[in-house]
């Protein structure tokens, strides 16, 4: 859906892109991933037409986006921009209402869009009329993701959507990000710096240096496969964590008990992940959980079972 073809640019001489290309499928949700100053925003920019290659070529569905008006390409690709961008003397319900305005949609269609929108995102219709600095800055992001989402863009493109929040509230958005039904559809391309939010969002990840791509694959091959040793110390301070968030019980089934005649466990699918087992235990505050695969056959594990498991699997990992 969409293709980066060779493509650099330099500001002031230095190289901010340096010959990158990659692909994102239809669908898909990409995460950019690097160190402060890598590219990562310039990249994104570039995809969206305010900023122009000197070199390379990017293509949506196979049409070079040179070839289009600025304003058709972005009709298709909604933008929540760093610091949630939004206009301030503007309410929530005209900031959200500002693509479908310019494309010229009814009234009641432009109402109903944004009290569908205020819904999704867990805001109160009465804050329609609020403006951006009577917000929490959660609050705020919301409404950025709103507007960009108002006209059904199939693309996504996010630069740090939560990098301003604190970690609890960032935490709750995620999730609640994840959840969205309006977004399963998309392609999206969001920009982080945070190891965690890349592999806790991300379905194919592109961790970037200087510039240039390192390694693009799923969250499983950078920490499994890594092709390059950046990639491993980038990685290496949240291994753990990210390795948790990364294995499917799927995965582990071989090293995991079979299932205890007493039924009276927290069940959980086997396409969940490690993370996901071990907050479950942590929530419930119970020994053992129930996990069952697609042929509705099930396991009982604990927290030793799935270590002792997960230790066992990754022996069986060949690097
Ligand atoms: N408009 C500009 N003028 C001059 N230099 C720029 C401009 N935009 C970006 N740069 C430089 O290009 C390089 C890449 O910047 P970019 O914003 O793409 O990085 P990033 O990976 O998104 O960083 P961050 O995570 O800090 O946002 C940096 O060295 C930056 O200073």
């Amino acid at each position: 859906m969409i293709k980066v073809q060779g493509v650099s640019k330099s500001f002031n001489g230095l190289k901010a892109v340096n010959e990158l290309s990659l692909e994102i499928k239809e669908e898909e949700n990409l995460i950019l991933l690097g160190a402060s100053g890598c590219g990562k925003t310039t990249t994104l920019k570039m995809i969206n037409c305010l900023i122009k290659p000197d070199q390379g070529q990017i293509f949506i569905n196979g049409k070079n986006i040179q070839d289009q008006s600025p304003i058709d390409l972005r009709r298709n690709i909604g933008y929540v921009l760093q610091n949630n961008g939004l206009f301030p003397h503007y309410s929530v319900a005209q900031n959200i209402a500002i693509v479908p305005h310019l494309l010229k949609w009814d009234k009641k269609r432009i109402e109903t869009r944004v009290d569908e929108l205020l819904e999704k995102l867990h805001l109160p219709n009465s804050y329609r009329s609020r403006y951006p600095h009577e917000l929490s800055g959660g609050q705020q992001q919301r409404v950025g993701i709103a507007r960009a989402l108002a006209a059904h863009p199939p693309i996504l493109l996010m630069d740090e959507p939560f990098g301003a929040l604190d970690n609890v509230t960032r935490t709750k958005i995620q999730e609640e990000f994840k959840a969205l039904d309006e977004l399963k559809r998309k392609t999206i391309v969001m920009v982080t710096h945070d190891v965690q939010e890349a592999f806790t969002l991300g379905n194919q990840i592109c961790l970037m240096d200087k510039g240039a791509v390192v390694q693009i694959g799923k969250p499983w091959d950078l920490l499994f496969k890594p092709s390059h040793s950046l990639v491993t110390s980038f990685l290496q301070e949240q291994r753990l964590q990210l390795e948790f968030k990364t294995i499917l019980l799927a995965a582990l089934w071989p090293w995991l008990p079979t299932a205890d005649q007493t039924d009276n466990h927290i069940t959980l699918s086997s396409q969940s992940t490690l993370w996901d087992a071990l907050e479950r235990l942590q929530q419930n505050k119970t020994e053992t959980l129930q996990i069952v695969d697609h042929k509705k056959e099930a396991k009982t594990a604990g927290f030793e079972q799935l270590m002792s498991a997960i230790y066992r699997y990754k022996k069986t990992i060949v690097t």
